[in-house]
């Protein structure tokens, strides 16, 4: 089986096409994977650590009014068109599959053209443009959230599958990865994280929900703060007599590469609201604070927290509302009310999909012919 995957700009689109890869890789005794990304986007450094080889094309976002920079991307986008064209015919896939960001545009469109199957995989519960646009070409569309279904124009090609996550997420021990991360096992554990790129908003209400917290010894935070944002955090704590160096409630880190341990240990989250991180915690029951980021496109992250608020598995917080008091308040409710933390850990659970992947797996199969 030869596969091309592409996907870029976040985590969020990264991770699933690498869990996909990986399932359909499992499945067989020989199978080929190539990624296509961009080179400014997460996959450059995500990819090649994960041992897979990665080409780039060069494609930009496209502004919603007349500009220099859309014609400009206009152009871009053609010249990406042609260089998707001629990684297929090199490559010879005999499937192509999308996670998206702007890179899924040219590289499904080409594949389409030629004639190789093709699917799209649509993390959220609001699709995107690129892919409400690329579903008129593909075989097959592949949702994270039943409520996306309605999203497309071709329902017969939309299939629900839940969001793939890694297999590590499941399979990582709670003992585990108290070890690695250099937690201790008996405090309550709080796992703050913004998405992959960080969110400069909620780490700065984290400053004072830091600062509240420093002395209640049985809560630990593990803050992931975005690789623009660490120095920042770290310095803001010193100068309010917090010192990350010295082991504390407080434990700070730019990017985790092992989230899955931080998962394993987490008695309560405080995300954003990207899809591939809920789809993470509600497979493994991780009650959590939502604080939906606010110019993804259409919106669409708030659209995903209140699913899992309807379902009782979250609280969610509006930026424009979010404040450190308020955001230290609501997790003072919640750790001061283990029942409901309890009540909303089923209801997480109850919304997970950990058999995401191998059921994209299986359609790949089916799409291709192999
Ligand atoms: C700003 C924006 O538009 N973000 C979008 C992006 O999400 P974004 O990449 O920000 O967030 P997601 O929650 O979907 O995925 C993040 C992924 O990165 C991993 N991770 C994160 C931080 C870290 O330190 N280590 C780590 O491994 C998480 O475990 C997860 O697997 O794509 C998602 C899926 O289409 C969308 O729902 C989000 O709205």
């Amino acid at each position: 089986m030869r596969i091309i995957m592409a996907g870029g700009g976040t985590g969020g689109h990264i991770y699933p096409a690498l869990t996909i890869a990986k399932a359909i890789a499992n499945r067989t005794t020989s199978c080929e994977i190539l990624f296509v990304g961009t080179r400014n986007g997460l996959e450059a450094d995500i990819i090649p650590k994960e041992g897979y080889p990665l080409q780039t094309i060069d494609v930009g976002g496209f502004e919603r009014r007349l500009s220099w920079k859309n014609l400009m991307n206009v152009l871009k986008t053609m010249g990406s068109l042609w260089k998707s064209r001629q990684i297929i015919q090199q490559f010879k896939p005999d499937i192509v599959i999308g996670t998206g960001g702007y890179v899924c545009g040219p590289v499904l469109l080409a594949a389409s053209i030629l004639g190789i199957p093709t699917m799209i995989q649509e993390q959220n519960v609001f699709a995107g443009v690129t892919n409400k646009i690329l579903s008129r070409f593909v075989d097959c569309v592949a949702v994270g959230y039943q409520e996306a279904v309605n999203c497309f124009a071709a329902p017969d090609k939309v299939v629900f599958t839940g969001n793939p996550i890694r297999p590590e997420v499941m399979s990582a021990v709670r003992d585990d990865a108290y070890a690695a991360l250099g937690l201790s096992r008996d405090k309550f554990t709080i796992l703050v994280s913004g998405g992959s790129r960080g969110a400069h908003t909620m780490n700065q209400a984290m400053l004072e929900v830091h600062q509240v917290f420093k002395d209640k010894e049985q809560i630990q935070i593990l803050h992931v703060t975005g690789q623009n944002d660490y120095n920042y955090i770290v310095g803001n704590l010193k100068q309010r007599g917090i010192d990350v160096a010295k082991a504390g409630n407080s434990i700070i880190k730019s990017y985790l590469y092992n989230m899955p341990y931080a998962l394993a240990v987490a008695d309560l989250a405080i995300f954003r609201a990207g899809a591939i991180g809920l789809a993470e915690l509600t497979a493994r029951g991780i009650p959590s604070i939502l604080i939906p980021y606010p110019y993804a496109a259409e919106n669409h992250q708030e659209f995903n927290a209140r699913v899992l608020e309807k379902n009782g598995a979250a609280v969610v917080i509006r930026d424009k509302e979010l404040t450190g008091q308020l955001l230290a308040e609501r997790i003072a409710q919640l750790t001061g009310n283990r029942a409901q933390l309890k009540t909303m850990a089923e209801a997480s659970k109850r919304l997970g999909c950990p058999e995401a992947a191998e059921t994209l797996a299986k359609l790949a199969f089916q799409l291709s012919g192999k």
